[in-house]
């Protein structure tokens, strides 16, 4: 039990302890906290306070993103997420540490970490069925490869931003009903509801990383909305795949779940059928039973399930290196569109509102097809934690602002 009173009943209490960077009135520089209910403690002075100049994990707590710590290694991550629990627990170490939290109102957050490579996987089974039937009516709808590798693509990192930033309505190409190559503000802007895996131990070149290894590489989870332009996308993809329809913003959650925090969240993953490649075959096979939420304009219009990703993580992350590419500390990686079987718990507009044919309702009575100017979006999840809390993952947030 913590003696952090707004932790207690919370969502982010002592099972949770996602971290993040943020700053103060007092003090602009950007540094390292972990959210402790409705405040943030700050790691760069427990650092400072421990008399420790010199130590890498040390001078890695005292850094303006989570690269350096993230980079430590899964024994560094539990050492320091047991040492935060034990102060936070110890009713004894309140005057020390009491001194070093800011409520969360007072603090402005930065990007968590600099994201080296970002990656997009398509593994929600229910996703992958229901857009390749739009956009290849013709076809399968799901293509051959689908069941034997997960499959995916490269996304752009450097417009990879945290929760709040404004999201520019993206320009580009688009062919009308009628055939013809026009240029314009999108008018099928939508999102995708993900959980994106974040690589804190590199690999060295040439060297996959195992199925069996994604605990020993990968440090936490944050959500992810991948704002998708559909008309662009729809022109421009054949045959490389996802360009500018995608690459214009991909925000992200202020907050990193360490995978400690998501342990009684693991679920057996669903049987995959056929069977794959050895490479991908797990000795343990599990996923992550989180439960996403999508609100539009705040009303709530999903409930996407993560449980039942066709994909895990864990294969996510040998298919990604099987070749020999390297992985880099700040490697993001998401699942995918999470999607589930019913139409409540669709992960895209484009889905719920089945390519724009059929309108959602919004709370205030407003209809929409895909996003307006000035409207908001924000996704939010939940997981099982020890002793049956639940956790907070979230939010993201973004608004849609005109070109
Ligand atoms: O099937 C297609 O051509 C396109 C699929 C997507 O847009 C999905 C994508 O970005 C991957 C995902 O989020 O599942
Ligand atoms: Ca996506
Ligand atoms: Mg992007």
């Amino acid at each position: 039990m913590t003696w952090v009173a707004s932790a207690v009943d919370s969502r982010y209490g002592v099972e949770n302890l996602p971290y993040g960077v943020f700053s103060t009135p007092n003090d602009s520089a950007a540094r390292l906290g972990v959210r402790i209910g409705d405040e943030v403690l700050d790691l760069r002075r427990v650092a400072e306070s421990g008399q420790c100049a010199t130590c890498p994990t040390c001078s890695a707590l005292r850094a303006p993103t989570l690269n350096a710590f993230m980079a430590r290694g899964r024994e560094v991550w539990s050492t320091v997420r047991g040492q935060v629990q034990s102060v936070l627990t110890d009713p004894g170490m309140e005057p020390h540490i009491r001194p070093m939290m800011t409520p969360l109102a007072k603090v402005t957050m930065h990007a968590p970490f600099l994201v080296a490579d970002y990656v997009d996987f398509y593994s929600s089974e229910h996703h992958a069925t229901n857009l390749g039937r739009m956009f290849r009516p013709d076809s399968e709808a799901l293509l051959p490869n689908w069941k034997h590798l997960p499959v995916g693509y490269h996304g752009r990192a450097g417009t990879v931003v945290p929760s709040g930033t404004p999201i520019v309505r993206p320009q580009g190409q688009r062919r009308t009903p009628d055939g013809e190559i026009v240029f314009g503000p999108s008018a099928r802007l939508d999102i995708e509801a993900e959980v994106g895996f974040v690589v804190g131990v590199p690999t060295v070149l040439g060297h996959p990383a195992g199925v069996d290894e994604f605990r020993e590489h990968v440090f936490g989870a944050v959500l992810v909305n991948d704002w998708s332009a559909r008309d662009i996308q729809a022109w421009e993809y054949v045959p490389l795949g996802p360009f500018l329809g995608k690459s214009f913003a991909t925000s992200v959650s202020q907050w990193v779940t360490p995978l400690d925090a998501l342990d009684d969240a693991e679920i057996t993953a669903p049987v995959q059928d056929p069977e794959v490649l050895p490479y991908l075959i797990e000795k343990d096979r599990y996923g992550y039973d989180l439960r996403l939420s999508v609100k539009w304009n705040g009303t709530e219009v999903s409930r996407p399930p993560f449980a039942d990703m066709y994909w895990t993580p864990a294969q996510q992350l040998a298919h990604m290196t099987v070749n020999g590419a390297g992985l880099r500390t700040g490697d993001l990686y998401a699942s995918g569109t999470v999607s589930g079987p019913a139409a409540h718990q669709r992960g895209s507009f484009i889905e719920l509102t089945w390519g724009g044919k059929e309108p959602v309702t919004l709370g205030d009575g407003a209809t929409r097809t895909f996003l307006e100017d000035g409207d908001t979006v924000e996704l939010n999840a939940t997981a099982m934690g020890t002793e049956g809390r639940m956790i907070g993952l979230g939010e993201v947030v973004g608004t849609v602002h005109s070109h």
